[in-house]
């Protein structure tokens, strides 16, 4: 089901909801994109290695060269997708950039959420803004002045190069700074001199990552910007979900329309965490039965 509508208009008030039916990523891809031009990636039979330093010291020649062929198609890939957004026209990205965000924060599932991980949108990196989103989570008063109960809010920061990422709990956009690739990120302490709260050590869980990306697809592939980041931490925070009974936390991509591919384009390893659902300018795209059965 599609509801098709021009950009130029405003996002309608009653969001669209895209159904679709969830498909296992596959390994590999095997079908040639006619806007891309890529070959097809050849069938890739490796396991995933423990890390990736390790990967050429543990995995089989053959296999090494696989994960190697997989990891040039997604730099492809990158390549040609960072150079779409680039062409983008502002206008038009910031159009997007509220059409998405404006359906997030009228979305039940993200007003009735009690704590999230979202990044913090770069714009030299032309990453769907979150900003208004953001505000929105760390804001303490309603318009009427009453107070409202904190939701809370973690934010990345890159710990190191080998794919070490936390969520810390942030309380307001001043306790950000900018890191050597000019992303805003928060300090391990806080202005008290306090360790700030690391999700993978809080007490409760969160209910949804907001996740940044290059691609998306509706079968819930997702291409990231090559650090292996995400994909280790979600591996992680899903793994602490299921040794203590929380429910899993809906993982939700924004995304503008050129980062939409066709199926079986964007390559996946084992490693790959699918999205459950997508946020485009034209609605939301639910992917997996856990989106299916909390975002409608
Ligand atoms: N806003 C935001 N914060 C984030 C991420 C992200 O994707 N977006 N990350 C997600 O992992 C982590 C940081 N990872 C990053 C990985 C690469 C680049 C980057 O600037 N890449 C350049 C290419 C650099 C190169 O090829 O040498 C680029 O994409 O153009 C930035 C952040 C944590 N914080
Ligand atoms: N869970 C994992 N276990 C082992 N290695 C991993 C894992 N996730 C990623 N890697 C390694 O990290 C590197 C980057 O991976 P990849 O290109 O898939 O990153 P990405 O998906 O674009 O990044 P991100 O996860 O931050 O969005 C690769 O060398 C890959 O083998």
């Amino acid at each position: 089901m599609t509801h098709p509508r021009t950009l130029a208009s405003p996002p309608p008030t009653t969001l669209p909801i895209h159904i679709l039916n969830y498909k296992t990523p596959h390994l590999h891809s095997s079908t040639l994109s006619p806007h891309l031009n890529l070959r097809p990636p050849p069938r890739l039979t490796y396991a995933p290695p423990p890390s990736s330093s390790a990967a050429s010291k543990t995995m089989s020649t053959e296999a090494a060269l696989d994960h190697d062929t997989l990891l040039k198609q997604k730099r492809i890939l990158r390549t040609k997708v960072k150079s779409d957004l680039k062409s983008m026209d502002p206008a038009q990205r910031a159009q997007e950039d509220i059409a998405i965000q404006k359906i997030v924060l009228e979305a039940p599932w993200y007003k009735s959420c009690k704590g999230l991980c979202a990044y913090i949108s770069c714009s030299s990196l032309r990453e769907v803004d979150t900003s208004n989103l953001l505000s929105d989570v760390l804001q303490t008063t309603n318009q009427d002045g009453h107070s409202l109960m904190g939701r809370k809010l973690y934010v990345p920061r890159v710990e190191d190069k080998n794919r070490h990422m936390r969520m810390l709990k942030i309380s307001s956009v001043d306790d950000l700074i900018a890191n050597s690739m000019n992303i805003l990120e928060p300090n391990p302490v806080d202005a008290d001199g306090n360790e700030r709260e690391d999700v993978m050590l809080a007490n409760d869980p969160v209910d949804m990552f907001i996740l940044p990306g290059l691609a998306f697809d509706k079968s819930g592939r997702r291409l990231g910007r090559g650090g292996g980041y995400y994909d280790t931490l979600l591996m992680n925070y899903q793994n602490l979900a299921k040794e203590r009974g929380w429910k899993q936390p809906l993982l939700i991509a924004l995304s503008y329309s050129v980062q939409i591919l066709d199926e079986n384009v964007i390559p996946v390893a084992p490693y790959d965490i699918p999205i459950d659902a997508l946020v485009s300018p034209s609605g939301l795209i639910l992917i997996r039965q856990t989106a299916f059965e909390r975002c409608q």
